[in-house]
């Protein structure tokens, strides 16, 4: 049966720099009785998407965009996935939905996007822009910030902006200090705090960020990215035990920690049978597991994606082999260089 299509889709992007709380914030909002209405598209840096697995959502509910870093070469992409959704909607062939969020990978420079969003034809008549909320990592903020541009750019064009992982650190003078002078008019919250998740996505964002930067074109080439930034997905033939493969991924983030921008997977090990392990490391930190009591697709392969700077896919094969003796296979064309190289080809 046809559902009344609504007026218009309020939208709002999401957005934060690699590891610093996008998903997280978005399970806990996808629970609320609330985002039943609310789709989500989930875009991320690497060609093997994880975080749309890991939302539990209803399965129509959560959309992937894989394939590459959404503000540079999957720029268009946008538009077309949310004109198609649409349609379905319209003919019934997903679940209503009102509301969508937009997760951007956390390599990708916003302003971009929300020129895409703003510039096509179709989707300007049926979008209410409700603006971007960007989270930063109360720990590691403001060292990515000073080093990675497309982090400066996320804050810089934030209507909200959502301090994270602050039950573990408060964010210090200097971090409140950089955020004020690259945006000091967003709405500023802590988390976790005494915010609903599914509010913090929607109430009170205003679009002054939309009408900025739909008033300036992007020039052609993309936004600049930090160099040398690439991504390497591998899978694993044989389960490791839980303690090889800490002191594998604890010995890359040991070394190479500043450059480990982001490690995620899904593990099956070999002592510990009865559940599947999901893997999080964001530059030092290594995160306890959760576990998940199933493979949450068909794909029963132990997977693992990595956003690197500067380190090469023979060093961090080297690094973990050398602490987990299983084999680690990369998946093929799944090497990607993110950054120049990348960009003027798109
Ligand atoms: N202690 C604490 N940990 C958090 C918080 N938010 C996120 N984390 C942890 O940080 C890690 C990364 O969180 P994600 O939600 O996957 O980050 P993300 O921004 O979606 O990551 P990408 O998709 O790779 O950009 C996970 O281990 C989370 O459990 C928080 O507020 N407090």
């Amino acid at each position: 049966m046809l559902s009344a299509a609504p007026e218009k889709l309020a939208v709002t992007v999401l957005t934060g720099f690699l590891g610093s709380g996008k998903t997280t914030l978005l399970q806990k909002a996808l629970r609320s009785p609330g985002m039943a209405d609310t789709a989500v598209i989930i875009n991320e840096a690497g060609e093997m998407g994880l975080d749309h697995l890991l939302v539990e959502a209803v399965e129509e509910q959560a959309f992937q965009m894989p394939g590459g870093c959404l503000c540079c070469i999957r720029r268009l992409d946008i538009a077309t996935t949310i004109r198609r959704l649409i349609e379905q909607r319209d003919r019934g062939e997903i679940a209503m939905f009102r509301r969508l969020v937009i997760e951007t990978s956390g390599l990708a420079d916003p302003a971009p996007i929300l020129y895409t969003l703003a510039a096509d034809p179709m989707l300007g008549h049926v979008l209410a822009f409700q603006g971007v909320v960007t989270l930063v990592d109360a720990l590691a903020g403001l060292g990515t910030i000073e080093r990675h541009p497309e982090a400066s750019a996320q804050v810089a064009v934030a209507d909200r902006i959502l301090l994270t992982k602050t039950d573990v650190a408060q964010p210090g003078s200097a971090l409140l200090g950089r955020l004020d002078g690259l945006n000091a008019w967003a709405d500023r919250r802590m988390l976790p705090g005494g915010d609903e998740p599914a509010a913090l996505l929607f109430d009170g964002l205003s679009s002054t960020a939309a009408r900025r930067f739909a008033a300036q074109p992007v020039t052609e080439g993309g936004p600049a990215h930090t160099a040398g930034i690439r991504t390497l997905s591998l899978v694993l033939t044989r389960p490791p035990t839980r303690f090889d493969f800490a002191r594998a991924l604890g010995g890359l983030a040991t070394r190479r920690g500043e450059d480990l921008l982001r490690a995620k997977g899904l593990i099956a090990f070999s002592d510990r049978p009865d559940g599947i392990a999901v893997i999080h490391a964001v530059q030092h930190t290594i995160y306890r597991p959760q576990w998940l009591d199933a493979w949450p697709d068909a794909d029963r392969r132990s997977r693992l994606v990595f956003i690197v700077r500067d380190i090469e896919p023979d060093e961090i094969l080297a690094c973990l082999a050398a602490f987990a003796p299983v084999a680690w296979t990369p998946v093929p064309g799944d090497t990607a260089k993110i950054g120049s190289s990348l960009t003027a080809a798109a």
